[in-house]
């Protein structure tokens, strides 16, 4: 079946991405045709976002397994899954969907493994999007009407299957008319703020006003800001989360201010083999991404750079953790394991 969303086209037996790194500029389709390429893809930011690194890596699976033919196997796949297993080390979302698919496989081989990948890798794009949209509905019930939020990076239909998680929240507080306002952090030094959470809330007409992401901690001083609201790329055990960069820093600030902090995720995005974020692989990225802005250098060249893509939250500076199953509340955000066994 053929599924679109915002930065993820699936046409059956054929893939395109989105290629998020020219946006808002230029919207530019780039068509995946196996797991390498996927992998590419991942790996160079075509696509991003926790849920849709996922999604994409399932269908990057099942389009190898259809270029195999009859030779398909699991065992035919294994060079295939490591490939787009190491295209991103953080987002749990992508080793969930390739341990998922690797369950559905079993001992399937040739067509009847094909269509099975094919319809698991269609299911999680489906489920992701159904699981946004419930995830909007509890996040929208936290806040108050009038409420006027602070978001950092982009974490809405173009990270995900569609809808959003952060910005999921943010689509449904706006529909359900209890929204104000959104200050989004410009999110250096990928700048998934400035050119895609922007892009998308001024697409639909939310009001948004983008800010240097040194501006946090005055807008939250001036009572400016009645909640954080973010993502996650890998929620552990005990509630410590991995997100962009920026994130624990915006954490902290809320607790010095008493603003409720809240993270956004599906269950995809939980992962109960890890006890503490101390425990999650942080991606570093090369230092052009910081020595340069949209390709042109603003450093020297020989100037050394630390670049971490993402850090962690302790689950202590956390107000809630809301998924598809509902909320987390403090003090129990470290409660993780239950809230997945409560889901099953
Ligand atoms: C719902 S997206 C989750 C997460 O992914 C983003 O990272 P990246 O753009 O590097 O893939 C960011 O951390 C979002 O919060």
């Amino acid at each position: 079946m053929a599924i679109n969303s915002a930065a993820i086209r699936w046409h059956g037996n054929s893939l395109e991405l989105l290629d998020q790194r020219l946006l808002p500029t230029q919207t530019v389709w780039l068509t995946i045709s196996d797991s390498q390429q996927a992998a590419n893809a991942i790996r160079e930011m075509v696509v991003r976002g926790a849920p849709a690194i996922g999604i994409a890596a399932a269908y990057g699976l099942a389009l190898e397994a259809q270029r195999l033919g009859d030779n398909a196997s699991l065992p035919a796949l294994a060079t295939a899954i490591e490939c787009l297993a190491s295209s991103r080390p953080t987002a749990v979302n992508l080793f969930w969907a390739l341990e998922r698919l690797q369950r559905t496989a079993g001992e399937r081989t040739g067509s009847e493994l094909v269509q099975a990948l094919i319809e698991d890798a269609e299911s999680i794009h489906q489920e992701d999007l159904a699981a946004n949209r419930r995830m909007g509905e509890f996040g929208a019930a936290l806040l108050s009407p009038g409420a006027t939020l602070y978001t950092h990076c982009n974490t809405g239909a173009l990270a995900t299957g569609g809808h959003g998680t952060a910005l999921g929240i943010i689509r449904s507080a706006w529909e359900a008319g209890t929204l104000a306002g959104v200050y989004a952090g410009e999110t250096r030094p990928w700048l998934q703020g400035s050119r895609l959470t922007s892009w998308e809330l001024l697409n639909d007409g939310i009001p948004v006003t983008l800010v240097a992401d040194s501006s946090a901690g005055q807008l939250m001083a001036q009572g400016k800001i009645d909640a954080v609201i973010v993502g996650a790329d890998r929620i552990t055990a005990n509630g410590d989360t991995a997100n962009k960069i920026g994130t624990y820093t915006l954490a902290v600030l809320a607790k010095h201010h008493g603003i409720p902090f809240i993270v956004a995720a599906p269950l995809s995005t939980l992962d109960s083999e890890l006890p503490d974020g101390s425990h999650i692989v942080i991606e570093e990225r090369d230092g052009s991404e910081i020595r340069q802005i949209q390709g042109k250098p603003v450093a020297p060249a020989h100037c050394p750079v630390y670049n971490p893509a993402f850090d962690v939250t302790p689950a202590s500076l956390i107000s809630a953790i809301v998924t598809e199953r509902g909320v987390i509340d403090a003090p129990d955000t470290s409660k993780v394991l239950a809230h997945l066994q409560a889901s099953h």
